[in-house]
């Protein structure tokens, strides 16, 4: 079994750091021509796998644009989640569960058991309910070379309130105090290119203001980053070295509206067009 971090490696490696997002908003639905239903939706998405496939080495499905739907925009998801595996690119399921732990264990199968129904390579986490209660998600990921992506610092301006906020005994943030404890936690893991626990910062914000540290080296089990922000939200490829800082690494740059709003016709070159500008700024 090859894992998460060895994986998404390749996926740099092969096709760079872009992250095509699989957000079908209903407007966006209308402008591809689509049906606001749960078959629009798969259509939509299955439109992007294909575009991206050869192109782009990561996508995330956004998971509420299907749950919205009930059953039939969970059976929509399930085929969009197999074509792009089967496509060979690397799925992110843009969930953002949290739950104690018990229960979100039950959460960690539903989108990173093999041959789940909804199978993904990794999926999106909230630590909200502490980060102890992902420990068991975590361990389950590893087990089966899967990733999880944990919410550390995030693009919207409403979370600075909570993710700011310093912990009592210690001089840290939320956010920071996340991100520590992720990087811990790979370090106790059997070495691979990038750990399997990352984190999610959003790249409108500085990470520096959080007291995130984008300094430090990373060596082996690298704090993978899905980096959500940028396009449509605000952020410019450009300065994807000066914000993340040696955290560039493993560095997943997200947009979704940014390149879907180019439509179906458009979609490849849009992706294209993205993924070398993404690569020009690495520096
Ligand atoms: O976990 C995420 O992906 C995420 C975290 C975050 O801090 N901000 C954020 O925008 N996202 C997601 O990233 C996508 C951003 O979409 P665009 O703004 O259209 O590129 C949406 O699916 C959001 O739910």
């Amino acid at each position: 079994m090859i894992a998460f971090g060895d994986r998404l490696g390749l996926a740099f490696d092969r096709f760079g750091h872009l992250c095509v997002g699989i957000d079908p908003h209903s407007w966006l639905l209308a402008k591809w021509g689509l049906d606001d239903s749960p078959t629009g939706a798969r259509e939509f998405g299955l439109r992007v796998v294909d575009a991206a496939h050869g192109l782009a080495g990561i996508v995330k499905p956004q998971v509420s644009f299907f749950e919205r739907h009930g059953s039939a925009g969970f059976a929509a998801l399930e085929r969009v989640l197999a074509e792009a595996r089967s496509a060979g690119l690397v799925v992110i399921a843009d969930a953002k569960r949290g739950d104690i732990g018990s229960t979100l264990d039950a959460y960690g199968e539903a989108w990173l058991r093999p041959r789940s129904p909804l199978e993904a390579d990794a999926v999106t986490l909230s630590p909200y309910l502490g980060v102890g209660s992902l420990r068991g998600t975590l361990a389950y990921a590893a087990e089966n070379g899967k990733g999880v992506f944990v919410l550390a610092a995030t693009s919207n301006p409403e979370a600075a309130r909570v993710q700011l906020a310093r912990l009592p005994e210690a001089d840290t943030t939320v956010a920071a105090d996340v991100i520590d404890q992720l990087t811990a936690w790979n370090a106790g893991q059997e070495p691979a290119r990038f750990g399997s626990a990352g984190a999610v910062i959003g790249a409108t914000i500085d990470p520096r203001t959080f007291g995130i540290d984008i300094d430090a080296d990373q060596p082996h089990n690298a704090l993978p980053v899905l980096a959500p922000g940028f396009g449509h939200q605000g952020a410019d490829v450009a300065d994807q070295r000066r914000i993340f800082g040696s955290l560039s690494t493993g560095l997943i740059v997200s947009e979704s509206r940014s390149i879907l709003e180019a439509g179906p016709d458009g979609l490849a070159d849009a992706i294209s067009r993205r993924s070398e500008e993404v690569e020009k700024h690495r520096g």
